[in-house]
């Protein structure tokens, strides 16, 4: 660990100054896609504007034998960049893989310029991201970037999750986490197959009525991920990043996709991947606040005068507690209405809102 009196010095000769915060730009969805595949590429122009992050995958999901083509592929959107209102980001392969050295060199020497994070997958601790750490601090000198790339780190193995807080707390660069729940499933040794979401087997069952053990009883399918989602977000949240849900692999079960996404938002997530175009709408709706939460929020502001003591609002106790939880509802409606008209009209908000 650094001393904190380091902790903001570039780490490397004429490396761009680490930021003091981390931006809180939008970012509901963070939109997958393969640089390998040239259909997918020829259609960027027309996805990055309805995206908040565009990301060029580079690991799983890339086969092993497309991997130079996917980095070739990177860098040509790269270098053809044009929506500097979407986030651009990468997942670099694995940092014990074959490739991830060659990813991270290409990606800062050649389109260091536009590219706003490095998603760095299967993280286990804070070595991991101190390895990075140096590596961009290198690159980003030898390129003469003038602004630090931020890392994103998926937590995807048990040794991660476990040390999740001194992960989020390793470097300045830490922009947030993703939950990786297809690796951590295998690491962690669960007996599920799937890309995220939930599973019937997971569930708990009604005690039975007078006794009755044959009668039929209710069962509750339960969230296979709600432990982790929620560490993650008190590790993000105390180090000041964004905690993310991940993939949801059943592209063709919409209501699921987007269960699983409210959850996540409810419980404090920023955003969640989409894997196919039908989930970007899906992120969209799930992590932009309800119209009706944000009048409500509206309502209780007001009300609240100047946000201390408690007052009745519709038969409901309100007080300093429930109105900081409304200004939270508030200000994420107006940051992403600041970007979004058609959402700025929704909500009602003026342009002096
Ligand atoms: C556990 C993890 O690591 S998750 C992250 C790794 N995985 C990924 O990144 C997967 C990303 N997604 C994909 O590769 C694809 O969506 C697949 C392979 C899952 C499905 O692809 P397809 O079989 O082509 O799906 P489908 O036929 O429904 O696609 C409809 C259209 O959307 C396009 N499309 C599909 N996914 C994407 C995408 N992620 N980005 C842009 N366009 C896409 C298809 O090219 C197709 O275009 P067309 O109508 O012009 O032919
Ligand atoms: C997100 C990811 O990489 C995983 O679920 O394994
Ligand atoms: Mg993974």
């Amino acid at each position: 660990m650094r001393s904190p009196k380091d902790f903001f010095r570039p780490l490397a000769v004429g490396a761009p100054a680490p930021l003091r915060e981390v931006p809180a730009n939008p970012s509901r969805m963070i939109h997958f896609f393969p640089p390998s595949n040239a259909k997918m590429v020829a259609k960027v122009p027309d996805i990055a504007p309805t995206v908040d992050v565009l990301l060029g995958n580079l690991e799983d999901g890339v086969p092993a034998t497309d991997k130079e083509a996917a980095r070739a592929g990177l860098i040509e959107v790269g270098k053809k960049w044009s929506t500097p209102d979407t986030q651009f980001w990468t997942r670099i392969n694995s940092l014990d893989s074959p490739w991830a050295l060659d990813d991270l060199q290409a990606a800062v020497l050649e389109i260091g310029d536009v590219l706003d994070v490095v998603m760095v997958p299967k993280v286990e601790g804070p070595e991991d991201i101190h390895y990075v750490d140096r590596l961009l601090a290198q690159l980003e000198a030898k390129a003469g970037l003038d602004r630090p790339i931020l890392v994103h780190a998926i937590l995807e193995t048990a040794a991660g999750v476990a040390r999740v807080e001194e992960i989020c707390a390793a470097s300045p660069r830490m922009q947030g986490l993703s939950l990786g729940p297809a690796d951590l499933a295998a690491n962690r040794r669960m007996k599920t197959t799937r890309v995220g979401g939930g599973h019937p087997g997971y569930l708990v069952r009604a005690d039975p009525e007078g006794g009755d053990l044959e009668a039929p009883r209710a069962t509750y399918q339960q969230d296979l991920w709600h432990y982790t989602i929620a560490r993650m977000v008190d590790a993000c949240v105390s180090n000041g990043i964004f905690p993310y849900y991940g993939p949801f692999g059943d592209i063709k079960d919409v209501q699921a996709c987007e269960d699983q996404f409210r959850n996540a938002f409810l419980l404090g997530c920023v955003g969640a991947w989409s894997l196919h175009p039908v989930q970007i709408g899906i992120a969209k709706k799930v992590f932009s606040p309800d119209p009706k939460d944000v009048a409500h929020a509206q309502r209780v502001i007001e009300a609240m005068g100047d946000g201390t003591g408690a007052i009745m609002l519709d038969g409901k106790m309100e007080d300093d507690a429930s109105v900081k939880q409304c200004r939270v509802m508030l200000e994420t409606a107006k940051a992403l209405a600041e970007r979004d008209p058609e959402l700025a009209d929704l909500y009602g908000f003026s342009k002096e809102d």
